[in-house]
């Protein structure tokens, strides 16, 4: 007989309401084995809520939670087989490093003579075997960090869930440990990870799928590359980087039009008439008339931004933004510029 799968999560329909207020509504997500799947969206959207669902401190009005095979919804926290890691850490001040790590292993009872292999097993994973003697307060926020991952992995759950590990250091440190965090996946491969952040650079880099969420619900599940170079939604066109969102109009010859311009966009076309959005990401817009969608106007401001400058244009009045390669020349303001865009490069959106 094969064994029981311990990794994967799925939430199907979950619902969670404080005091009668939904602030989690019929979500349903599926994250694979072995993924690193990350929650993304504005604050109070429901990102904790559903990783508290999981690890089981929360309890769902409706809807069901499965980690690996198993209906967990009505289970306590202590029997799901998840490590968790919140933002502030949460180690206990007054034990060791070392005590800190062995801390959930005593809790499940793992026989005396195992726990002190598997402590330095998962201080060793976070490079901070040289410290298991400290108390936290005699370590930097990033080693505490640190520590309180080796925690969570001690116990070697089939699911982590991170909420906002990075958010409490500062910027270097955080690039540093989202380069660790990656390396930390690769050697486990077969963990399943929830990922909660309201930083997209967090999201696409380290995630295989990115879920957006926005006012309780799920608006968008993809690939970074999908949610960035095809979002379906206005709201993840917006979210996930810098979007121009111009009204169009269906066009006869499966174009549409915005303003005087007749554009071909990569999306189904909408039939003739019909009112969509289309979503054109400022950097892959260029000053010029190369590419195959041309769109005419004055430039209302430039802005030197080191690796680019960010140039304002007004077009059948709407601002459209070009972010172009930093150039010696940049366009005047007041100057009557074609920019064009490639036809892969516009995609229509739903509100
Ligand atoms: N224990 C609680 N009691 C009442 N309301 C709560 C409780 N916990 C969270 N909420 C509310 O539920 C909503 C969702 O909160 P949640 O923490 O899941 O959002 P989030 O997306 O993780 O936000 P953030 O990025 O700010 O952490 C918010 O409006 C919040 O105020």
């Amino acid at each position: 007989m094969s064994e029981a799968r311990r990794s994967g999560i799925r939430f199907e329909e979950v619902t969670v309401a404080y005091d009668g207020t939904v602030v989690l509504d019929g979500f349903d997500l599926t994250v694979e084995p072995g993924e690193v799947m990350a929650l993304l969206g504005p604050s109070g959207s429901g990102k904790t809520t559903a990783l508290r669902a999981v690890a089981g401190f929360v309890r769902p009005a409706a809807g069901r939670v499965l980690i690996g095979d198993r209906d967990v919804t009505g289970l306590p926290p202590h029997a799901r087989d998840v490590g968790m890691v919140v933002q502030s850490y949460a180690l206990f001040p007054h034990m060791r490093v070392a005590d800190n790590v062995a801390f959930g292993l005593k809790a499940r009872r793992t026989p005396r003579g195992e726990i002190a292999a598997r402590v330095a097993e998962a201080l060793e994973m976070v490079g901070m075997a040289d410290y298991a003697r400290r108390h936290p307060r005699e370590l930097s926020g990033g080693q505490q960090q640190r520590v309180a991952i080796a925690r969570a992995l001690a116990v070697r759950p089939g699911v982590l869930l991170l909420d906002e590990p990075l958010s409490a250091l500062d910027a270097r440190l955080r690039s540093g440990m989202l380069a660790e965090l990656d390396r930390l996946h690769r050697e486990l491969p077969d963990v399943s990870v929830l990922y909660v952040t309201h930083d997209q650079v967090e999201a696409l880099t380290l995630a295989d799928r990115v879920a957006v969420m926005d006012r309780a619900r799920l608006r968008e599940v993809g690939t970074p590359e999908q949610l960035y170079r095809a979002p379906r939604r206005t709201f993840t066109a917006d979210f996930v980087g810098a979007a121009n969102l111009l009204p169009v109009v269906g066009a006869p010859g499966g174009t549409v039009r915005f303003g005087d311009a007749r554009l071909k966009v990569a999306s189904p076309a909408p039939s003739a008439g019909a009112e969509a959005t289309l979503c054109v990401r400022p950097h892959r817009i260029t000053l010029g008339e190369e590419a195959a969608n041309v769109l005419r106007g004055t430039v209302t401001a430039v802005q030197w931004r080191g690796a680019t400058h960010r140039v304002a244009v007004e077009v059948a009045g709407r601002e459209v933004v070009a972010e172009l390669p930093e150039t010696a020349e940049p366009p005047a303001v007041g100057a009557e510029v074609p920019l064009s865009f490639a036809v892969r490069d516009g995609v229509l959106v739903d509100d």
